[in-house]
This record gives C-alpha cells, sequence and structure tokens, in this order.
C-alpha cells in the first residue's frame, strides 16, 4: 500500500447502503419474470404457477411470523433491549442458542478463570455472558460433533471469553497477545453461524456471492487463515477460498465458481477490490464480516479499502462483524466503532502501563507476550551485519544447529543485501519481502517451515499472523516503523504457550522508539539495558499509524517545484 494513496472515496457506510440496495436492483433485472417466460401457454399452467406462489407467500408469511415470535421471546431474555443478538437476527439464527454456555461451570471457577488469565470484558449491552471453560460448554452442534478441537486440551483464554458472545451473533472486539489462538476465535462463529443458515438461491450468474469475508493484511497471513478455516469448514460441507494478488485471477475465479460458489471468502484487500470492481465477487449476501489484524487493517493505508469492501456488504445492522488483533491503538478505536452495532470488547492481558494501575477508562496499552525473553543491544549502525552474524553462529551453535531464526529487516533493498551477506558466509538462508515474485515468497516460506532453511530474512510482510512452528529466535536487524510492529514482530516467536526469544538491534537512528520501547519492556518485566535509557524515556507520539515518524504530511494539490541540477 503506498503512501501517498490518500484520496477521498465517496464511499463508508453510506456507500454500504447504496451498493446493497444496488446489488439487490441488479438481482431483480435478472430474475424471469412470469412474463418473460415463453413456456407459459396454457391457462392451467398460468393457476398452478398462481397457486405455487400464494402457497409460498402463506409458508414465508408463517415463517416471519414464527422468527417474530422467536424474537420476542428471545428479547425478553436478554437483560437489555439493545441486545444485538437480537438485532442481528442471530439468536433465531443460531440453532443452539437456546443452551446458555459456560453453565456448567460454577461462578467461582469462572471468577478464578477470569482473573487468573487476566481477561476483560466490556459489554456495552450488559448482558453478563460467561466464558466457557472447556470445548465441552460450547453448544453443541454439527461441526462440533466432528471434534474439531481434538488437538487441543482447552480453549485459550480469548477463545473463551469471546466465543459466547460471538456464537449468539454478537459483533466483537478481540485483543489478546500473539499466538494466542485467535484465528480460531472468530473461525469457529463464521462457521457455526454459515452451518446455520442456509444458503440462498443464487440468482446472480455473474458473480460469487460468498456469506462470510475474512480480510488479512498480507498474502500470506490470507493463506494461512485459509488453510486453517477450510480445515473446520470442510466438517460441514462449506468451502473457503483464498483471494490475493500475484497470483492468476482466472485460477481464482475458477475456485470461486466451484460447485455452488464458495461460502467464505479469505482475501487480502487489493484483490478482492478487484474482483467487486469486476462483478467476479458480490458482498451482497455476507452474514459475517472478519477484520484480522483489525488495527492495521483500519490504519490509513488501507482505510479506503476496508471502507469500500464493508461498504460492499450489507450494512452493519444486518451483519456480524469482528475484529481481532494483538494491539490496538487509540487512532483506530472510533472507526472500528463505527463498523459494528454495539461491540463486546474482549481484552486478554493486564494492559495497564507499567507502574500504573488501571485507570478505568477503559484504555488497552500495548502488551508484549511475556513469554518472550526480549533483548535489547544499542549498537553502531555500521556494526550491525557483523553483530546480526556473531548472534546467528551463537544461537546455532551444537544441537541448536537447525533451530528456526527469523531476521527483520525495515527495507526490501537491506534484506535482500542481509541476505546475500549471510549467503556468503555459509549460513543457510531465504528471504520473503515485497520486491519478490509471489511464487518465490511462497517457496521461502515453505523452505523456513520444512527446515531446509533454517534463517529467514524478512521485511514486515512477514511481521503479523504468520504462525510459523517453533521459531526460536527473532532478530531485529533494524527497528520497525511503529511500536505495535515491534509486538507483532517477535510474536512470531513464544506461540501458543511456548516460550521464545527476541534481540532487537538498536541504533541512534531509531531513538524515536526509544520511550515506547522502554514502556514494553518493563510491562513485560524484561531488563532494560542502561544504554537504551540514554536516548530517553518519553513516549513520541506517532506521526502516522503505519509510517510512524517516517511519516510526512504531504498537501497534495500543491504543485512540486521544480529543480533543475
Ligand atoms: N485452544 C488451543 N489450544 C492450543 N493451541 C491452540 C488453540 N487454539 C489455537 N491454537 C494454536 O495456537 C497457534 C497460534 O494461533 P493463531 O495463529 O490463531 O494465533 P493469533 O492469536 O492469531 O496470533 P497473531 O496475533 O500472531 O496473529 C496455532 O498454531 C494454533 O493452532
Amino acid at each position: 500500500m503506498s503512501a501517498g494513496k490518500k484520496h477521498a472515496r465517496p464511499d463508508g457506510e453510506e456507500q454500504a447502503l447504496r451498493s446493497s440496495k444496488k446489488a439487490k436492483t441488479d438481482e431483480v433485472a435478472n430474475t424471469p419474470t412470469d412474463a418473460d417466460a415463453d413456456d407459459l401457454k396454457t391457462e392451467k399452467k398460468k393457476k398452478k404457477e398462481k397457486k405455487d406462489k400464494s402457497e409460498k407467500r402463506e409458508k414465508k408469511e408463517k415463517n416471519d411470523k414464527k422468527e417474530k415470535k422467536d424474537k420476542k421471546k428471545k428479547s425478553k431474555k436478554s437483560k437489555s433491549s439493545e441486545e444485538p443478538a437480537v438485532q442481528n437476527g442471530e439468536a433465531n439464527g443460531h440453532k443452539t442458542s437456546d443452551s446458555t454456555p459456560g453453565d456448567s461451570a460454577s461462578e467461582d471457577e469462572i471468577k478464578a478463570y477470569l482473573t487468573k488469565e487476566e481477561i476483560k470484558i466490556d459489554d456495552p449491552s450488559n448482558t453478563n455472558v460467561k466464558p466457557i471453560l472447556k470445548f465441552a460448554q460450547l453448544p453443541p452442534s454439527k461441526l462440533l460433533a466432528k471434534k474439531p478441537f481434538a488437538a487441543y486440551n482447552a480453549p485459550t483464554p480469548i477463545q473463551a471469553a469471546s466465543w459466547p458472545f460471538t456464537l449468539a451473533g454478537r459483533d466483537a472486539i478481540g485483543i489478546a497477545e500473539t499466538g494466542s489462538g485467535k484465528t480460531m476465535a472468530f473461525s469457529l462463529p463464521c462457521v457455526e453461524k454459515l452451518n446455520a443458515h442456509s444458503k440462498k438461491a443464487s440468482k446472480d450468474y455473474r458473480s460469487t456471492r460468498p456469506r462470510a469475508v475474512i480480510v488479512s493484511p498480507t498474502r500470506e497471513l490470507a493463506m494461512q487463515t485459509h488453510d486453517a478455516i477450510s480445515g473446520l469448514a470442510a466438517h460441514v460441507g462449506l468451502s473457503a477460498v483464498c483471494l490475493y494478488g500475484g497470483a492468476s485471477k482466472d485460477d481464482q475465479r475458477a475456485l470461486l465458481r466451484k460447485n455452488t460458489g464458495a461460502d467464505i471468502v479469505v482475501a487480502t484487500p487489493g484483490r478482492l477490490k478487484d474482483f467487486l470492481s469486476d462483478n467476479t465477487v458480490n458482498l451482497g449476501d455476507v452474514m459475517f464480516a472478519v477484520l484480522d489484524e483489525a488495527d492495521r487493517m483500519l490504519d490509513k493505508g488501507f482505510e479506503d479499502d476496508i471502507k469500500l469492501i464493508l461498504g460492499g456488504c450489507p450494512p452493519k445492522e444486518e451483519r456480524q462483524t469482528l475484529m481481532f488483533t494483538a494491539t490496538w491503538p487509540t487512532s483506530v478505536r472510533v472507526l472500528a466503532e463505527s463498523f459494528m452495532v454495539n461491540p463486546v470488547r474482549v481484552t486478554i492481558g493486564n494492559r495497564t502501563r507499567a507502574g500504573e494501575e488501571g485507570n478505568g477508562n477503559g484504555s488497552v496499552e500495548l502488551q508484549a507476550n511475556s513469554r518472550i525473553d526480549q533483548k535489547v543491544e544499542v549498537v553502531d549502525p555500521r556494526g550491525k551485519e557483523q553483530r546480526l552474524l556473531e548472534l546467528l553462529r551463537e544461537a546455532q551453535k551444537g544441537s541448536a544447529k537447525n533451530d528456526r531464526i527469523l531476521v527483520f529487516c525495515l527495507y526490501k533493498k537491506e534484506a535482500v543485501r542481509v541476505e546475500q551477506f549471510l549467503e556468503r558466509r555459509g549460513i543457510r538462508v531465504a528471504s520473503i519481502h515485497g520486491d519478490l515474485r509471489q511464487d518465490q515468497r511462497t517457496k521461502s516460506l515453505e523452505a523456513f517451515k520444512a527446515g531446509t532453511t533454517s534463517v529467514l530474512v524478512a521485511t514486515d510482510v512477514a511481521a503479523r499472523g504468520l504462525d510459523i512452528p517453533e521459531v526460536k529466535l527473532v532478530i531485529n536487524v533494524t527497528f520497525p516503523l511503529t511500536i505495535e510492529d515491534y509486538v507483532h514482530r517477535i510474536g512470531r516467536t513464544g506461540r501458543a504457550g511456548k516460550t521464545g526469544k527476541a534481540i532487537t538491534l538498536f541504533t541512534e537512528h531509531d531513538k524515536a522508539h526509544s520511550g515506547s520501547l522502554v514502556n514494553i519492556l518493563k510491562a513485560a518485566k524484561q531488563d532494560v539495558p542502561e544504554d537504551l535509557l540514554k536516548f530517553g524515556t518519553t513516549v513520541k507520539k506517532k506521526a502516522h499509524d503505519s509510517y510512524g515518524s517516517f511519516y510526512k504530511d504531504v498537501d497534495m494539490t500543491k504543485k512540486a517545484t521544480k529543480i533543475t541540477f
């Protein structure tokens, strides 16, 4: 996403209504009418059609009445009249919603769990919904009967606390440390919801009309999420397709159209936008939308894309919207809530600033995974590559010679240079960055996962979400643009309850980040080197969500000055 791309588009939620209305008009235009049909020749046929229609109408009216009755019942049950589970019609739609999740755990057990796991639930509807502590406490369903979580012992805290809300149809924001199972936290309610609603017969033969859309910031993360959710979806005969740039559009179109059309689309914004504009995909039937790595998706770089994508879905009152992330900066919160109805916010971890008590204003401080041992070395910028080599050799000594190590650089050119430097010194290394073709990126990642190469040099395309087993060490050769990116980068290790290590080479060029880095280290009870403190402890205000202090607000309307050399 280019920094300069900031042209305002006439979209957003208002556009959402317009496009969803337009989609509906298009549908009508494509539906054959009675008059169009050539074979309605005899009076008998007409009568039969009339009879069928009136029977259908009667049936629909009956169903509507039943639905209304159920809704009434449900809203009486609900403590608040604003409960979105009812607004979304979900309380009716979800076949298991009558069983109260969590009722087999005692109040005391739940209280102890909430305290131990540092779970905070902010529910504007005050529904007092409690976490489930075991998979067995989930409302039974066709999907769960297939035991999709047999490999896990218990739900992770974000799953335990968010599922009771999301399975009941609530909009939700889930904030939990890296590697804590957020993918399944949104995948389960997604598949359950789609499975509880039958697919509408498609009247629009030009487009695929998925019922769920999951948006991811990078191609590799979209592919990984697609793998995870398709496994779950396949248990109940639903299909998921991954749409991302750098790969054949025709192949992706063919996958979208396979069988009765994809139920779930996992996509990066660029390719999804292309497919929306040429009508390959129509989001008019979406009932479940997820922004994974939500703060990244809502920052300036992707904001317009997200407005366009959610704008193509039914209005927020008619869909369920979920946002998950490990970092939740203040700058994106208002925008996030504008896409949701009464969202419940589930936060895992004591996210008050180090040395401060919770201020009670619902603030969510940035927090790194506490199982990662974080080391910061203040170094001379010219000695970075040599130091990197020493660190790698030290880390891969003896029996650890095949340990996976992820090396982060800031720039693509820097990643190329560092890769070549290491290669020349006999290190088995691959790289992943934006200057490589997609097939090269995929090959590098696969080689790293398979252990063919034990060192992967990456830019921030690999910072978020990637779940690579057994990454033992993350080395930051150059500090990222934002402190949030630092938390995500180091979060590639220490996943799913394991421990990990991160070493950051910090130079005077990175001093704008010293204050926020000191806070992260202190909050995670890590040593703060004296050399780092010398750069100052004040947290500088970010000039830009994604470009940090590198951002310059340029007046695009001003004519550039011509300089002759
Ligand atoms: N209940 C569970 N018990 C044990 N492991 C789990 C459970 N749920 C998910 N996992 C595993 O935890 C790992 C990390 O999960 P996931 O990738 O969803 O993390 P995440 O919270 O999305 O991380 P990130 O913030 O980096 O994107 C995965 O390998 C996943 O299979």
